[in-house]
């Protein structure tokens, strides 16, 4: 099943460097480890804007809300989801 995912991040002004730079370095081996699973197929920067747009590949509903609920920087983020279907006009031979 694949799902966009729109991440806005927002981290409090007053949290001090040091622990913002561990969770962001947690966040990024968290999101490469799926990656490396195919579970988290794009990752896309917004320009201008802290905020990505994903892929994700998974088996169902319950296991992206697990997914998403682990990332470290999740206490910190609005996250919006799209359930995604094939379309009609896509010359792709498959859902990749
Ligand atoms: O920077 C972001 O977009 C937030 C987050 C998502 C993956 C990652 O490595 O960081």
């Amino acid at each position: 099943m694949l799902f966009k995912v729109e991440m806005t991040i927002n981290i409090p002004l007053d949290m001090p460097k040091a622990t913002a730079d561990k969770i962001k370095a947690e966040e990024k081996a968290y999101s490469q480890a799926l990656q490396e699973q195919g579970k988290w197929r794009h990752i896309w920067r917004v320009a201008g804007s802290y905020a990505n747009v994903s892929i994700f590949d998974v088996e169902s509903n319950e296991e992206l809300h697990n997914l998403l609920s682990g990332l470290p920087l999740y206490p910190y983020m609005e996250i919006s989801v799209a359930p995604l279907c094939r379309h009609p006009s896509s010359i792709q031979s498959d859902d990749r």
